[in-house]
């Protein structure tokens, strides 16, 4: 049976990377703050949109390619930012770096991912984009920008829903300290999943068998720390931006910048003002606050709002989910959980797979409705469904 058969979509990955991951990796990867509200919220949101399909249109030839940033890309579709990637998977980043260019996709890179810019920079290609928790120092922050900047990446993403660390209380009930270290408690979860241990066994070899966040080791020197499983030691370095700190990473970064985590239509004129050059829509899956709006149902207030490109993420499960997105306003689609449900389900066949699974269901539902191209998608009859 090849891939197509086992796992037509991403349940399939998900159930098969839940099976493979120790339980602490797992409720990292899949767990979201409070009661987890925001997080049904998300799909909920999406289900009810609905788009009239069309009869008798004849043959369609169908186009997945969109333009972002005045470049044209082949799909509507990237890999946003996963702290600790290489936790969920050994060389995460290094497969989901390498996958994006293959395929021209977006790629985003974690300030507190496990492995760097320099790790990175060999894998690249034109797509990566930096996406930064706020430095503290504004030296640490130059040289950080110099870093991503020396390695290939070519937008720079500020992350502004992380004020503060999030509770989340799975994550907490399993275990996971930060840095992640092996307790017996956790061990025993690992002696149960051994592709997954002899994975990162090889990968960090030499390097205590677990990864850390490697672009913050030139600035932690010595400062080991126990923190909370959600506190990690990026809090130590980061602040909490405020407007001018916005305008001092404008004046600082060439390329397109996009603020990540809004939510607030109100913040679109401020933001435009301030010269950036991207809105990307996000409850960051429900990791951070429960009470939060699904980006969904705020998108259309924010495209009223704002001509500036916007991107969203937070739920997106499918083809279908990135196609009512962009009929109700966004420019462009990110996924995190899902890349890492397939690389922890498929190892480095994963990316490539879900890639397939997206594309297919994209096309299949642009069928259904009568459309070529995804500018069509803004045309379409909406529906409010229960
Ligand atoms: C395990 C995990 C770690 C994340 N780490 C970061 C991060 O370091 N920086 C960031 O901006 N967003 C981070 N996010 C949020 C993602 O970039 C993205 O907004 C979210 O995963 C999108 O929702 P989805 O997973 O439903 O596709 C993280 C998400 C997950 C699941």
């Amino acid at each position: 049976m090849n891939l197509d058969q086992r796992f037509p979509g991403l349940d399939d990955l998900r159930a098969k990377a839940r099976a493979r991951l120790p339980r602490f990796v797992w409720e990292y990867l899949d767990s979201a703050t409070g009661r987890e509200a925001t997080q049904a919220r998300n799909r909920r949101c999406l289900d009810r949109i609905g788009l009239m399909p069309a009869i008798l249109g004849g043959p369609q030839e169908v186009n997945l390619s969109t333009t972002l940033f005045g470049t044209r890309l082949p799909r509507p579709f990237g890999i946003a930012p996963v702290g600790m990637s290489g936790l969920i998977w050994p060389d995460a980043e290094g497969h989901l770096a390498r996958h994006a260019a293959a395929t021209q996709i977006p790629y985003g890179l974690s300030t507190v991912a496990s492995q760097s810019p320099e790790d990175l920079a060999p894998h690249l290609g034109e797509q990566g984009w930096f996406q930064m928790y706020p430095p503290k120092d504004e030296g640490i922050r130059k040289d950080m920008l110099a870093r991503a900047r020396a390695a290939g990446f070519k937008v720079l993403v500020l992350t502004v829903d992380v004020p503060v660390a999030s509770r989340r209380e799975r994550q907490v009930r399993s275990g996971l300290t930060q840095p992640p270290r092996l307790t017996p408690r956790l061990l025993a979860q690992v002696a149960m999943r051994p592709t997954w241990a002899l994975g990162m066994a090889r990968q960090h070899r030499g390097d205590g068998g677990m990864p850390h966040m490697r672009t913050l080791d030139k600035y932690i020197e010595g400062a080991a720390s126990a923190l909370s499983s959600t506190a990690h030691i990026g809090y130590l370095l980061r602040t909490a931006p405020d407007w001018d700190y916005l305008q001092w990473l404008r004046d600082h970064w060439e390329g397109p910048l996009v603020v990540k985590g809004v939510l607030d239509a109100r913040d679109a004129p401020r933001l435009e003002a301030a010269g950036v050059d991207a809105i990307w829509i996000s409850n960051h899956a429900g990791r951070q606050f429960d009470a939060a709006p699904a980006p969904i149902e705020v998108l259309e207030e924010m495209r009223a709002a704002t001509g500036l490109p916007l991107i969203l993420d937070s739920g997106i499960e499918g083809g279908l989910d990135i196609l009512r997105a962009m009929a109700l306003g966004a420019d462009f689609v990110m996924l995190g959980r899902a890349w890492h449900y397939a690389l922890a389900a498929l190892g480095a066949a994963g990316p490539a797979h879900l890639h397939d699974i997206l594309s297919k269901d994209l096309s299949a539902n642009m069928g259904q409705l009568g459309i070529g191209t995804l500018a069509e998608l803004r045309d379409l009859k909406r529906l409010h469904l229960d």
